[in-house]
């Protein structure tokens, strides 16, 4: 795993000695737009590109939650035949991630590159650092338009609609100031929570962020015990952003990332709430249990030096669950 620096790839592990044991996430650094941003309730001064079938391209991992959320966000608004995909290899190693078939990855048709960094230089040849999954590509001007998934989020929200007739509304404008406070919390103790445990290299870090985390899942596990979803009866993008955490947790982050005071499965709500969304129709569709267990086991030899995958644990995830017992409308369409 490395970064860019001037263009030029550095083989080198996340630097926390420089934050006292910390892993500090850096910012996404490619934040264009397509269609009209304020409509979507962004604000940005990055440009704005108009909304076109087959004019982007989608590169994630199938291991990574942050690219997960936009898998699925395609697979809701009905964006695969406007927006294609590929996928990199779940193993990240000293080039970064790679396209390479023989490791799992689907190729790229598009660009035909081996290495994801090359988008990041095709973009901007002396670019400086993390090179990121997942990142919307623009064919026709060859760059990357934005590498930030929760912007992702909502481009695909809102800039395709005329396109696609598909009018479900993940970010609805009454319930946006709940979004951005459940937002808030999960993205900084559970999304990234589990990031800062599992990265930290002191002790003390590491146990700070673990109770923090927990902290949290015990006020999500409290809201889903009173609400069928995070922002009430509808289904929004505070479900998917923090689902794409949950269906990881218990698999990896509990082991792995040593987040490890209970699993998913010991929280009532949570387990039934992350049957719930595995079990919408086209979500299974977008988990893959393999790439996720081999990208973080593999990849992290400062944690895992063996690299030996483990077998377990048996999810379940096709059990019912009693999510019905609370009143839920599904997700809002923008006409209703
Ligand atoms: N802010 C970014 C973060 C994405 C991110 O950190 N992706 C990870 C994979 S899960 C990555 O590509 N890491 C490579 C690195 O940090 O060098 C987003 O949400 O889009």
């Amino acid at each position: 795993m490395g970064l860019l620096v001037n263009g030029e790839w550095v083989d080198q592990w996340y630097d926390t000695k420089k934050h006292g044991g910390e892993f500090v996430r850096e910012s996404a650094q490619l934040r264009d737009w397509i269609g009209e941003a304020a409509e979507t309730g962004a604000e940005t001064d990055g440009r704005s590109y108009p909304a076109q079938a087959d004019r982007y391209h989608l590169y994630v991992s199938l291991a990574c939650p942050w690219a997960h959320r936009i898998l699925i966000m395609r697979k809701l608004k009905g964006l695969e035949s406007l927006i294609g995909a590929s996928h990199v290899s779940p193993l990240m190693l000293d080039k970064g991630w790679t396209y390479d078939q023989s490791e799992g990855a689907s190729g790229d048709p598009i660009n035909h590159v081996d290495y994801h960094h090359q988008l990041y230089t095709m973009t901007d040849p002396a670019y400086t650092g993390r090179v990121t999954v997942p990142v919307l590509w623009d064919k026709q001007r060859s760059a990357i338009i934005n590498n930030e998934s929760a912007d992702l989020m909502r481009i695909f929200n809102r800039a395709f609609d005329e396109l696609t007739g598909n009018d479900l509304d993940f970010y609805p404008e009454d319930l946006r100031s709940i979004i951005d406070d459940v937002n808030d919390d999960v993205y900084d103790h559970i999304n990234n929570g589990v990031y800062k445990s599992g990265f930290a290299t002191e002790q003390q870090v590491y146990e700070k962020h673990v109770q923090a985390l927990f902290d949290a899942l015990d006020r999500m596990e409290k809201r889903l015990s009173e609400h069928r979803y995070l922002a009430g009866e509808w289904l929004t993008e505070a479900d998917i952003r923090l689902f794409t955490t949950l269906i990881r947790f218990d698999a990896v982050y509990y082991g792995h990332f040593k987040c490890n005071f209970k699993r998913i499965e010991d929280y009532p709500n949570l387990a039934h709430y992350v049957r719930e969304l595995y079990q919408w129709p086209g979500i299974a569709e977008t988990v893959n249990m393999d790439h996720i267990k081999r990208h973080y086991y593999y990849s992290h030899d400062t944690i895992n030096p063996t690299r030996i995958v483990p077998a377990g644990p048996l999810l379940g995830l096709e059990r019912p669950h009693d999510r019905e017992r609370l009143p839920g409308q599904g997700i809002r369409r923008r006409a209703s």
